[in-house]
């Protein structure tokens, strides 16, 4: 059964059109991803989807609910998690804990949530003593004190380092296990790939694919990659000219060469022609950034 379901979303900012006829439905208790570059739309279509932004055009239902109409009885089914969640620096964890759950009308038990996300010790410590990871755990806290259907996580692991990233994730699989429906806004790779059940990849406001990560990478399949440190200086036109080759990239002092048929043989004989010797050659699996640039021709992280 869908949860959320979005239809020709458009939204404009003046004359600038940020979200262009998306369309998505949400199944209840997955967890569901929008991926995209800096820019696509993607903070923009779930503000929409929290009653936050007023659309421009199409249809949206969150629980058999319009955002627009029934703001008050959403609040209650939706669990949100604003991108820059910022609480008064003197605020203390506990109150803010209880302030929230005052808002709603069947509030979880606050202080087992604390337990839960590890911050039982933090219950006086004052939002600006926190560390980052605590913020961001404080903020999943807070997003789910009203004990939501629906939880929307905007970015959530931004800023965090790998190992408090790792642990947002468990997090994240352990709020689904709650009952949870979650629509997260990435642009994370790893993350996409590994928490979300589908992903909806999103660029200029258009929504390119929509598919499990499996069968999104599966859609980039024919494309290889190729990456390797020159024993010389290479003129990339050597390699952007040949058929095989989709597009050349410098990473550091290496090169990576995305492309499709027999990429390695074609490449390694321009190499040898040009007396260029290919250093740690590695050929890589195709991810989902790559099935992004099959779809759109270029690449989400950058
Ligand atoms: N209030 C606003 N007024 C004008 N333009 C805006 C406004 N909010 C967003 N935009 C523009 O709309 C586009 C989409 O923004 P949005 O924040 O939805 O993208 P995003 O995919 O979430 O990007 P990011 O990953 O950088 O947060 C961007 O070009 C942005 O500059």
């Amino acid at each position: 059964m869908a949860i959320i379901e979005v239809t020709n979303l458009v939204k404009r900012y003046g004359d600038f059109t940020a979200v262009n006829g998306v369309s998505f439905a949400v199944e209840q208790g997955e967890i569901f991803g929008i991926l995209g570059p800096n820019g696509a739309g993607k903070t923009t279509t779930v503000e929409c989807i929290e009653g936050l932004r007023i659309p421009d055009g199409g249809a949206i239902k969150v629980c058999g609910l319009d955002p627009q109409r029934d703001t008050g009885e959403l609040r209650q089914l939706l669990g949100v998690q604003l991108q820059k969640s910022e609480l008064p620096d003197k605020l203390k964890v506990g109150e803010a804990m209880e302030l929230y759950s005052s808002f709603y009308r069947h509030p979880a038990d606050w202080r087992e949530l604390l337990e839960t996300l590890n911050l039982t010790g933090k219950l006086d410590a004052q939002f600006r003593r926190l560390s980052g990871g605590q913020k961001q755990r404080l903020s999943i806290a807070l997003a789910l004190v009203g004990n939501p259907r629906v939880a929307v996580l905007d970015e959530l692991t931004t800023g965090l380092d790998p190992q408090a990233r790792r642990d947002a994730w468990d997090l994240i699989e352990r709020i689904r296990d709650r009952g949870v429906t979650v629509l997260m806004v990435t642009h994370f790779m790893e993350e996409a790939e590994r928490l979300c059940d589908r992903l909806a990849l999103i660029d200029s406001g258009r929504l390119v694919a929509l598919d499990t990560p499996a069968g999104l990478v599966s859609k980039a399949d024919d494309q290889q990659r190729l990456r390797f440190r020159p024993s010389a200086p290479l003129d990339h036109t050597v390699l952007t000219t040949l058929p095989e080759v989709t597009s050349v990239e410098r990473a550091g002092s290496q090169l990576v060469v995305t492309g499709t048929g027999n990429l390695l043989l074609a490449v390694t004989t321009v190499l040898a022609r040009n007396q260029v010797v290919a250093g740690d050659l590695r050929v890589e699996q195709t991810t989902l950034d790559d099935a992004f640039v099959a779809l759109t021709g270029r690449r989400i992280e950058s």
